[in-house]
């Protein structure tokens, strides 16, 4: 798989200083040196939809490699300009792109990207979207099957349809009567889902009840890129595992008022056959054990009456009538300049804004910093703050 050097390069080493690259070209590409790798990240604008292509040089062999590449990737704008930040990750500044587009970082040899490269004996690399602050946290929802947990998510969602928004799980279980595709679950097949999972697209993944369930990292992005905040209903093994991902969620569990309870609205619901409930009843003993592991869940709430089991789950997410109203994304408007160049003094990358620019003035500075980063690949890169200064 060994290329030539491409044609169009544009140095951005710990040595040389960003350069952005400012021809009529439609191609453009900048080159990053980390130990004995060259990664060029590249684009062309003439191509719609086309995402930014990561190439390897290896400096010992002298070839030209293509990483396998996780996460959502950027695509392809107006041009980017790269900067160095540690030995495990480069940003990625897309010119002309609103902050909530323009933030990207990629990942070289991050603690994610090193258990990949160590799983598939490959070269990897992984994208994550840089977010301005943190947003509110996911809600993890667990709880036996037939406990209430849809009943309580329904009610919350309709009272506050715009602050959140619905997690959907992809699972290879049969549709229920009702149940819609892409609405309720993404129903799927097995060997697809496995294939998914491979590829890292889920951010954990579970058998349950003798059906693959999991949350993709998409399902969880596509909720937080709409402005609200996620709620994830998911199994006590998926709880588990998110609680050791990068998403800091709050981990709610509901329990019943008693088993008996608890088999006759699961009965009463009457979506299972008597074997599928005689399943789900025996889990649910073990469920409700696991769900007493120290440290796992933040909240447990009895579904008891179901009003009240509402307001005290409410209480958990510290609501008022405020939320009611439609919430923005806490995103403060910024295009990064057409032309601009960006340097770095420890955690701070200060980003110069160009001379022919409508929306700032030449002698404004953009400082993005990253001192207090969390998350990332694979997912969103969080906690990044925005400030301007006008000399
Ligand atoms: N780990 C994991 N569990 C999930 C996911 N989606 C749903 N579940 C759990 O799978 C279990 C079965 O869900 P479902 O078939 O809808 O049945 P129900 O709980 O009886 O309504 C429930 O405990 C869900 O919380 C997922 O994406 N990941
Ligand atoms: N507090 C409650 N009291 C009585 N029935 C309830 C209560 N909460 C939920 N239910 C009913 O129990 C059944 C199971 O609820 P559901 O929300 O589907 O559970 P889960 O999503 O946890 O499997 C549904 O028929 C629902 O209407």
């Amino acid at each position: 798989m060994g290329e030539e050097v491409p044609e169009f390069v544009f140095c951005n080493t710990e040595n040389c200083p960003p350069v952005v690259h400012d021809s009529e070209s439609q191609g453009y590409e900048t080159l990053t040196i980390i130990g004995d790798k060259v990664y060029s990240v590249g684009g062309s604008e003439s191509i719609p939809n086309m995402s930014i292509n990561i190439k390897v040089l290896d400096k010992q062999t002298g070839k030209w490699l293509e990483p396998i590449v996780f996460g959502a990737k950027p695509v392809a704008s107006k041009g980017h300009s790269s900067i160095l930040l540690d030995n495990e990750r480069v940003l990625i500044l897309l010119r002309d792109s609103s902050t909530y587009n323009s933030i990207w970082f990629l990942e070289v040899d991050t603690p994610f990207v090193k258990q990949k490269r160590k799983q598939l004996g490959a070269e990897v690399v992984a994208w994550s979207k840089g977010l301005i602050g943190y947003g509110s946290k996911p809600i993890v929802i667990s709880g036996p099957s037939g406990v209430g947990k849809g009943t309580l998510i329904t009610k919350l969602m309709t009272e506050f349809p715009s602050t959140f928004g619905f997690s959907v799980s992809h699972t290879t279980r049969a549709p229920r009567d009702k149940e819609m595709n892409g609405v309720h679950y993404h129903f799927t097949e097995r060997n697809k889902m496995e294939k998914d999972i491979q590829d890292a697209k889920f951010l954990e993944y579970a058998l349950v009840h003798g059906n693959l369930y999991g949350t993709s990292i998409e399902a969880v992005e596509a909720v937080s890129d709409a402005g609200k905040r996620c709620i994830l209903d998911i199994d006590v093994q998926g709880a588990r595992s998110v609680r050791v991902s990068p998403l800091e969620a709050i981990f709610i569990f509901v329990c019943p008022p008693s088993f008996e309870e608890l088999e006759l609205r699961l009965r009463a619901r009457g979506t299972e056959t008597e074997e599928q409930i005689q399943k789900r009843l025996g889990n649910a003993r073990a469920e409700l054990e696991q769900a007493k592991t120290p440290g796992l869940f933040d909240h447990m709430l009895v579904n008891d009456e179901l009003e009240s089991c509402y307001q005290n789950l409410k209480k958990i997410l510290v609501l008022d009538e405020n939320d009611k109203a439609p919430s923005q994304p806490s995103m403060k408007s910024f295009i990064v300049p057409f032309s601009h160049s960006i340097s770095k003094v420890d955690q701070k990358v200060i980003i110069h804004c160009g001379t022919n620019e409508l929306s700032a003035s030449p002698s404004t500075k953009f400082i993005l910093d990253l001192s207090s980063l969390e998350g990332g690949a694979p997912g969103r890169t969080r906690g990044l703050t925005l400030s301007t200064i006008n000399s």
